[in-house]
């Protein structure tokens, strides 16, 4: 495969062709073969269920009606039988293997500044590069199958000014474990408060024994792989940035707005409210797509009420606003970068939706924005902001690119997107007061959703703009 016709940097070159690009490292972790005989990350370590921890919740905004109840505690035994969320549990010494569960210590100690050119310094007509690179449909992925050496000008990242900084601090990632939930009060008490703190101060949280098996989110990775993986003249089919389409693949849905442009590609299609048929997905993963979507809107509805109580609302508030009424899925395809200094996998960004689902393989990668540093994170983080009025975080995250790839992620958004409704979010009313006026301006979930999208990742936060 050839690559689009792109400088490598200003001051380096042309683009080099390679033999290989460095090989990711599978010391430590069971590989098993993929379908085509390859490698692949299955990651089917059985003491340390590696995928445990990969979900991510982000709080974020949201909207919808007469939901069935979940988790309520005294709610009738058949309702809570089916209610169970967790189907397995996490042996607690597998939890000390991996962490300790609610005081996950990391030392932030990599240098994680960018070493390039920021676009708006080069002197060469970016626009051009851009198209051409769009033209080809085959995304970054298309360039690391060509064999590229040095990361193309286009992808080079302006340095977070001020947020390079790394220290020696030790945080606490909080983990929630989500089971019996249904059952015992107290630890339902315990879990709710865990979450209100999580939502305040971080703005993520991650999630165990949430329902979700192991094998499920497995398949899930593993269908994104194929799809990434496929020929890429079957690929090229669902290339577009008409977001009419039911599935758009494309590499940064902000290609030709964003800050800068990003090492991954994406795929997003709308999975609530309605349901697409098998035939309008791609072959490679429809099955899973379907089926894992059933099981995060389960969740959600769970989170939602949670969240709720979190916030001293009734159970049913936000998911009778309608916050799991939609469901988007984003599956990235981060390849490996010959050079991952030069550009970031995903810019500084934070969430557009009410709350957002992150399923991750285990390359890392991701960085939340905590206390003006940037913190590696196993799994991460979102924002539940515009509803909540400032009292729920939503927290800045963004990707390093990586040489150990491909990395692949499933981003789930509770959003109805572009969808047109004229249902009108703000500062929840039960939530303001005098001395707490709104901090936000109403709108609505698609006037927010474009907003957000013409600004594209890398710039000031699209929530800004809607403070009073
Ligand atoms: O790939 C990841 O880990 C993060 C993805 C993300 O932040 C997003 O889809 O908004
Ligand atoms: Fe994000």
């Amino acid at each position: 495969m050839t690559a689009p016709n792109l400088n490598a940097s200003a001051d380096e070159g042309n683009v080099d062709m390679v033999d290989k690009l460095p090989e990711r490292d599978e010391s430590d972790q069971n590989m098993t073969p993929g379908m085509d005989g390859s490698h692949t990350n299955a990651w089917k370590t059985d003491n340390l269920r590696q995928t445990w921890n990969q979900k991510m919740i982000t709080p974020g905004f949201y909207t919808r009606e007469g939901e069935e109840e979940y988790f309520d505690p005294g709610e009738n035994s058949e309702d809570e039988a089916d209610d169970s969320i967790p189907s397995y549990t996490i042996p607690a010494e597998n939890l000390q293997r991996m962490a300790n569960p609610y005081r996950c210590a990391l030392v932030i100690k990599k240098d994680t500044s960018i070493k390039a050119t920021p676009p708006n310094q080069q002197n060469f007509d970016r626009t051009i590069e851009l198209k051409a690179f769009d033209e080809s449909k085959t995304g970054v992925k298309g360039l690391v199958d060509a064999k590229i050496t040095k990361v193309p000008r286009i992808f080079f990242s302006p340095p977070d000014h001020g947020f390079e900084k790394t220290s020696e601090i030790e945080f606490s990632i909080p983990i929630l474990d989500l089971d019996s939930i249904g059952k015992d009060l107290n630890r339902r008490k315990d879990v709710v408060d865990r979450i209100r703190d999580a939502s305040g101060t971080w703005g993520f949280f991650q999630v165990m024994n949430h329902g979700i098996d192991v094998e499920v989110m497995d398949e899930m990775l593993e269908g994104v792989r194929r799809f990434y993986e496929q020929d890429s003249e079957v690929k090229k089919e669902w290339y577009t940035r008409d977001g009419s389409k039911t599935v758009v693949y494309n590499s940064n849905f902000d290609l030709y707005n964003g800050a800068s442009t990003n090492w991954r590609d994406t795929v997003y299609c709308s999975m609530a409210p309605k349901v697409p048929s098998p035939d309008e997905l791609p072959e490679a993963c429809r099955d899973i797509m379907i089926e894992y979507s059933k099981h995060v809107m389960k969740l959600g509805r769970v989170l939602f009420k949670l969240l709720s109580e979190a916030l001293d609302l009734d159970p049913s508030h936000l998911n009778e606003m309608g916050c799991c009424d939609g469901l988007g899925i984003l599956y990235h395809y981060y390849p490996a970068c010959p050079e991952p200094e030069k550009t970031l996998g995903a810019s500084k960004h934070s969430d557009y939706d009410f709350l957002t689902v992150l399923l991750q393989d285990n390359i890392g990668g991701l960085q939340i924005l905590y206390q003006n540093q940037w913190i590696d994170i196993p799994p991460v983080p979102g924002a539940l902001v515009l509803i909540s009025n400032d009292k729920f975080k939503s927290s800045q995250h963004r990707v390093l690119a990586n040489s150990k790839g491909p990395r692949v992620s499933v981003a789930c958004f509770f959003t109805t997107g572009l969808m047109p409704t004229s249902k009108i979010y703000g500062p929840i009313k039960e939530l303001i007061s005098e001395e707490n006026p709104p901090k936000y301006r109403e709108t609505t979930v698609r006037e927010y959703s474009l907003h957000y999208n013409a600004k594209g990742l890398g710039n000031s936060s699209a929530l800004l703009d809607f403070k009073i």
